[in-house]
């Protein structure tokens, strides 16, 4: 028999494609939410294992980030204030090259932390040794889309190698830790594969009905590099390799046209905005509003921890609905809501997730989050929506379930070892940097 759980609590949840906030209830069986509305009467709520009273908590679905590398944990600090390629030519590549499957689980532990408290219930990653990655987001019990990133440089042979070992490890993984782990292929950029490489990469995703990923036009530079190599922009550049015919995420889409716009929205390319990554690293800022308007419905990432410097999605869900204001000088482009939206239920559908998680619905996994509501920060408590977009932080976060199952009660990570995996990152740090 399956444990039944009902939470009450602020609940919030989709009306006709509105996320509302109203007193209620969630009621879960075993990994699914069976129930959402108001409290039933005691008979209904007899038939429950457990009661869990969250007066003075607001449930929301979990964050989802959909783009990072999260073994860059490690890296935090390591190389700031930088433009992208000088950043990783000349600081993250040679130390990414000392990285074996012992930084890689410090790194994710550590990351993996860190979203479970600061309510993230699901990301991507792009990076190597994936299957380390895919071992500790089986421990923690978060819900993730992994891609082995694959760089193109070097012989022919290696590209192989790499090729194999990214759609060995999507076949293998895929499916895994009941469900919790889907999979993508994912060529690292334009500028580091070459186009038959891509096309490589597009055809096995095809074969497989996998998705792709990949990094898009995040700097000037790398747009007019693309012109000068291949006479395109990143854009037509990966349409004509057929990057966009079946399900595509791309990372960042900074320097777009508006035609470019268009054929994203045509082709449904799924847009992970990376907005403190891209202030930090100088890159720009996307083009959000426009691709609102036009019906394309971004989702919100933090990049890796090296990049900006934290995995914290509420900052994101809160620059968000800043900094398109105050770059179009219009307080009406992206509202609270949207933001919030961007953060949870547009981040289901980048991650082609949306049938599981991404909203409080009946028949959808159980990955919610609470928040605290009671902090001097979130009164008068009118609007609920504009607290947590505006005022809340994450240390507003207190519990996070996935599949139903508690990560963190009260603050306290049930999954992991928060003292030891603080000590571990330390300790491989020091043992790739003299
Ligand atoms: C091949 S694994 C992923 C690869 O991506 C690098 N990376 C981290 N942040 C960015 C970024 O903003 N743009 C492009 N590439 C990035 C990371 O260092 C790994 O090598
Ligand atoms: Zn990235």
């Amino acid at each position: 028999m399956l444990k039944k759980i009902f939470i009450k609590a602020e609940i919030l949840t989709m009306i006709d494609e509105q996320l509302m906030i109203s007193n209620g209830a969630l009621g879960v069986e075993g990994s699914q939410i069976i129930y959402v509305g108001e409290t039933p009467n005691q008979e209904v709520l007899d038939q429950y294992d457990e009661i869990v009273d969250c007066a003075g908590k607001a449930i929301l679905p979990g964050f989802i980030n959909t783009h990072g590398h999260v073994a860059m944990s490690l890296l935090r600090g390591y190389a700031d204030d930088l433009p992208l390629q000088r950043w990783l030519e000349e600081e993250m590549w040679p130390l990414e090259a000392r990285f074996t499957n012992i930084q890689v689980k410090a790194g994710t532990s550590l990351s993996a932390l860190e979203m479970i408290k600061s309510g993230t219930t699901t990301f991507l990653d792009m990076y190597d040794h994936m299957d380390t990655v895919a071992q500790v987001t089986t421990q923690a019990g978060l819900r993730a889309s992994l891609c082995r990133g694959v760089i193109g440089f070097g012989s022919d042979e290696l590209r192989k190698h790499k090729l194999n070992e990214a759609v060995s490890f999507a076949t293998d993984w895929s499916g895994a830790a009941e469900g919790r782990i889907t999979t993508m292929l994912s060529p690292h950029a334009p500028y580091t594969c070459e186009p038959d490489f891509i096309r490589q990469f597009v055809e096995k995703a095809h074969e497989l009905d996998l998705p792709l990923h990949t990094h898009m036009s995040e700097t000037v530079k790398e747009v007019q590099q693309n012109m000068d190599n291949y006479g395109l922009r990143p854009v037509e550049h990966l349409l004509n390799l057929g990057f966009f015919e079946k399900r595509a995420l791309v990372a960042h889409a900074v320097h777009l046209t508006d035609s470019e716009i268009d054929v994203l929205w045509e082709h449904d390319v799924k847009i992970a905005h990376n907005p403190v990554s891209n202030l930090k690293l100088g890159s720009g800022i996307a083009r959000i509003p426009d691709m609102l308007r036009k019906g394309i419905r971004p989702s919100l990432a933090t990049d890796g921890a090296a990049s900006n410097n934290n995995l914290d999605l509420l900052e994101e869900i809160r620059l968000t609905a800043l900094i398109h204001k105050g770059y179009a000088q219009d307080p009406e482009v992206v509202p609270a809501i949207t933001a919030l939206k961007m953060g949870t239920q547009y981040g289901s559908e980048a991650l082609f997730l949306d049938d599981q998680v991404g909203t409080l619905e009946v028949g959808k996994q159980a990955d919610f989050i609470t928040m605290d509501l009671t902090g001097p920060h979130m009164q008068p408590r009118h609007d609920v929506i504009s607290h947590i977009v505006y005022a809340a932080s994450r240390s507003d976060v207190l519990d996070v379930y996935v599949d139903g199952k508690a990560l963190m009660r009260n603050r306290e990570c049930l999954t992991l070892d928060e003292e030891r995996i603080c000590f571990e990152a330390t300790q491989a740090f020091k043992a790739i940097v003299k």
